[in-house]
């Protein structure tokens, strides 16, 4: 490798990932921020956001801030002003719920498309499915299928799924790993 294409990678590297966390109230957003935490950082209690937080971590060698914004009805008006310079928007919904499926569907579509106009913008979808330690083995296919398939047409082609647990932890490796790859 040229010293030209070393440079640019570590570059790259330094760069930090602005990361925002949306999805409804209730969805486990902060609960997955504080998992994707060092331990000695992390609260033991986890209450409504009221606003957003901010926590900046080191995560697979990188530095990624996490923007951590309340999904309750009367904040999401006030989604758009976190948007500008995002990398990654992670998308949080709570699969043990299907009767909010339409909701989130619904704040999904309407926070990307106020999104398109903003150009010049390459924003990287990851949509979480949290809360899969509630779901029995048998039916999560059923339920992951049923998710995708309401979500398809609004995500897009590029939108990644992953399953995890803010709570056991499942998940979290493969959430990381999509946080910070390009
Ligand atoms: N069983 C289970 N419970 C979870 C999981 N993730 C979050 N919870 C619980 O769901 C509730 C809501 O979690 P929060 O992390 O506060 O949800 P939020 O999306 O940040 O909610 P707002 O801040 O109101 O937008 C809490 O009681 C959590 O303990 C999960 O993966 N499994
Ligand atoms: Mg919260």
């Amino acid at each position: 490798m040229g010293l030209l294409s070393i440079i640019k990678k570590q570059k790259l590297k330094d760069k930090e990932i602005r990361c925002l966390i949306l999805g409804l109230d209730n969805s486990g957003k902060s609960t997955i921020v504080n998992r994707l935490l060092p331990k000695d950082q992390r609260s033991s209690e986890i209450t409504p956001t009221i606003g957003f937080q901010i926590h900046t971590t080191h995560i697979q060698d990188r530095i990624v801030s996490l923007w951590d914004i309340g999904g309750q009805t009367t904040l999401r008006p006030f989604w758009d002003n976190y948007y500008d310079k995002t990398d990654v928007l992670v998308w949080c919904i709570d699969i043990s719920q299907p009767f909010r499926f339409n909701e989130s569907v619904h704040e999904l579509f309407s926070f990307l498309q106020r999104d398109q106009g903003r150009p010049g913008h390459h924003l990287k979808l990851i949509v979480v499915l949290n809360k899969i330690d509630l779901i029995s083995g048998s039916s999560i296919m059923t339920r992951v299928s049923s998710v995708q398939n309401d979500l398809s047409g609004v995500a897009g082609a590029g939108a990644v799924f992953v399953r995890c647990s803010g709570v056991t932890g499942q998940g979290m490796q493969e959430l990381s790993y999509e946080m910070c790859s390009d």
